[in-house]
């Protein structure tokens, strides 16, 4: 388009790119953004606003000083204004942070701790990355904690790396390969130290450090900004128009009712701005009736801050949001701003397109999905759908008796899917005592990972217990042969020993003589004075036979007899329970089967 190509060549201003950090729990989330906002704040950069709602910033100048030491390694100039953390770890913010088809994250960064490696919520939160397509870089935290490691406080890493004894410095590398590098590259990312990256488009960048003592916090910020400035400089000019951003929470503000924590991504928001976002009863539109930010500069914990109001906010900020009506908006959801009445009933009408997509209601077979934000039901629908677990209803709120109601019905069509699965939500006590009446199980979890892992578990479960029984109702392939001198009483029952030549029998299995005849059924086996409830190849046992059976004139000494097995059963073994069978148990089958064609020629015939 001419007016973006104008734009482009007029060099509009970049934003900072909005980076989250992500990563399983206790490996330092919040001690790493504690440090970075302890950077930030202790530079004091005048005039800069290093706090907003949810997030902080660094500035460039802020960073630029860091990476002093390290021009040699990454020689860069920085054209953006620094880097937007967002503060709260955690992905169920993250899946909040939505934006139609991807993130309003630009970047993430992952911690792992480079002793522990690789654990759940790494996993899953590589899974969301991958899904709303963020690129990220790994930070290998706590490498204070390898065996030997002499600290050297707040340098970067490849200083204080190379004042380590060899065996130190092997030791992390180990650590590197086999609990991180490794590890990605199993979850299909190439990945390498940072220094050794060749290509950053095509390899993950791992920087080991430590939030502790502030080793590689230079680095990380560094490589962090230089790549946000090399690859998303499109995605980051700044349009200085009306706002677009997401809500990321809403909190109660005393004295002012509900607020909306939102991370502005593009444009301008002002007081008194008329703005259009999403709720579940639908769209709300409304107009910004204060604007709060943290005072400039105060303390370094966001949750002690005072909140000051502001007229405006550019992107990329975080703000929290009063305006009448907002407490019927969804964390998730978009806000935008709208010039004119008209450009907010359309604004309405997307959002509410947008949203009612992510819900889902189908008459089909499938789980009930429940969530809490609009961003994790995304996220939740999404992994599912990698599954090919089918869907039968979605919503955001807590699990109602109209849930457990759309469970019933999912189960007349499909038992195993009739179950409800709840990440972060309430089950209300009416919705627990329906569940209860109609054994419809629910699964909670506020790990999306874990809670598709035990829905999958209990499913694989049932599917197996009902393989079993079907197999246990199924008759097999057995061959016996009647030990000549071994009548012990010839009708009313029959009593004969006998050795099993191929596949098994068992009590209640019907018996057949070669040429096909039915001669009753076997009634009990003993082997050695003792009942059983099977005889294999290779066994003598004696067996009664339960039926009008005469020996010397039904059967005979000497006689092979085979378990009649009914055409449906024979269908089953050659199809579906094929691997169930044993080899000899093969042979006895094909046997059977051919003294059945004698009598039907299309005895088991699979297609
Ligand atoms: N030795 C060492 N300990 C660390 C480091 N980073 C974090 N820790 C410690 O690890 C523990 C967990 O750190 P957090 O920052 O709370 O971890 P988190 O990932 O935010 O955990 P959650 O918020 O519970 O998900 C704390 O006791 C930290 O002090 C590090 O680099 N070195």
């Amino acid at each position: 388009m001419a007016g973006e190509a104008r734009e482009q060549s007029t060099g509009k201003r970049l934003r900072q790119p909005i980076v989250v950090v992500l990563g399983h729990v206790d490996h330092g989330k919040t001690t790493l953004l504690d440090r970075i906002r302890g950077t930030a704040v202790t530079a004091k950069e005048p005039g800069l606003i290093t706090q907003h709602v949810g997030a902080s910033v660094v500035p460039a100048s802020v960073i630029e000083k860091l990476a002093e030491p390290l021009k040699k390694l990454i020689p860069f100039k920085l054209i953006i204004p620094g880097l937007l953390f967002i503060d709260t770890p955690g992905h169920e913010l993250f899946t909040n942070l939505r934006r139609r088809g991807g993130s309003v994250a630009d970047f993430a960064i992952l911690v792992v701790d480079i002793n522990e490696g690789f654990q759940p919520q790494t996993y899953e939160s590589i899974e969301i990355l991958k899904q709303r397509r963020v690129p990220f870089i790994v930070a290998a935290n706590k490498i204070d904690k390898i065996p030997g490691w002499k600290s050297n406080p707040n340098t970067p890493f490849i200083v204080s790396y190379r004042k380590q004894p060899q065996w130190v410095q092997e030791e992390l590398e180990r650590r590197l390969w086999d609990n991180v590098i490794a590890k990605l590259y199993e979850v299909g990312f190439q990945a390498d130290r940072f220094d050794r990256v060749k290509d950053f488009t095509r390899t993950v960048a791992v920087i080991p450090i430590s939030a502790k003592t502030g080793e590689g916090i230079a680095e990380l910020l560094a490589v962090l900004a230089g790549l946000a400035q090399r690859y998303l400089q499109n995605r980051l000019r700044f349009a200085e128009g009306p706002a677009k951003g997401v809500i990321l929470e809403l909190r109660e503000q005393p004295g002012l009712g509900t607020a909306a924590d939102v991370i502005i991504y593009d444009g301008v928001l002002k007081r008194g701005d008329l703005i259009v976002t999403g709720g579940l009863e639908g769209p709300v539109i409304t107009r910004v009736r204060a604007l709060l930010m943290p005072k400039p500069l105060q303390e370094i914990r966001v949750a002690k801050r005072e909140l000051e109001p502001v007229d405006e906010v550019y992107a990329a900020a975080g703000v929290r949001v009063v305006a009448p009506d907002i407490e019927k908006a969804v964390a998730g959801a978009p806000i935008y701003v709208a010039t004119s009445e008209e450009e907010a009933k359309q604004l309405a009408e997307k959002i509410r397109r947008e949203i009612e997509a992510l819900r889902i209601k189908t008459e089909a077979e499938g789980v009930v999905v429940k969530a809490d934000t609009l961003g994790s039901l995304e996220a939740l629908v999404e992994a599912l759908r990698r599954k090919n677990i089918p869907i039968r209803y979605a919503d955001v709120g807590p699990v109602a008796k109209r849930d457990v109601i759309e469970a019933v019905a999912s189960k007349e069509i499909n038992k195993f899917y009739a179950v409800i699965l709840a990440f972060n939500v309430k089950v209300l006590p009416e919705a627990e005592a329906e569940a209860e009446r109609h054994e419809i199980k629910i699964f909670r979890h506020n790990v999306i990972y874990q809670l598709l892992e035990d829905f999958e578990k209990w499913y694989r479960e049932q599917i197996e217990a009902e393989r079993r029984k079907e197999l246990e109702q199924l008759i097999r392939p057995g061959k016996i042969r009647i030990i000549p001198g071994y009548v012990f009483r010839r009708s009313n029952p029959a009593i004969v020993g006998v050795e099993v030549l191929g596949g098994v029998i068992k009590p209640g299995y019907p018996l057949m003589r070669e040429d096909g005849k039915r001669i009753g059924t076997v009634h009990q086996i003993q082997d050695r004075g003792k009942t059983v409830q099977e005889a294999r190849a290779g066994m003598a046992v004696a067996i009664s036979i339960r039926g009008h059976v005469l020996v010397g004139r039904h059967i005979d000494e000497g006689d092979v007899l085979y378990t009649d097995i009914p055409e449906k059963h024979a269908i089953m073994w050659l199809t579906k329970y094929k691997s169930e069978l044993t080899d000899d148990e093969k042979v006895v089958l094909k046997e059977i089967i051919k003294i059945k064609r004698k009598q039907n020629p299309t005895y088991a015939i699979t297609l």
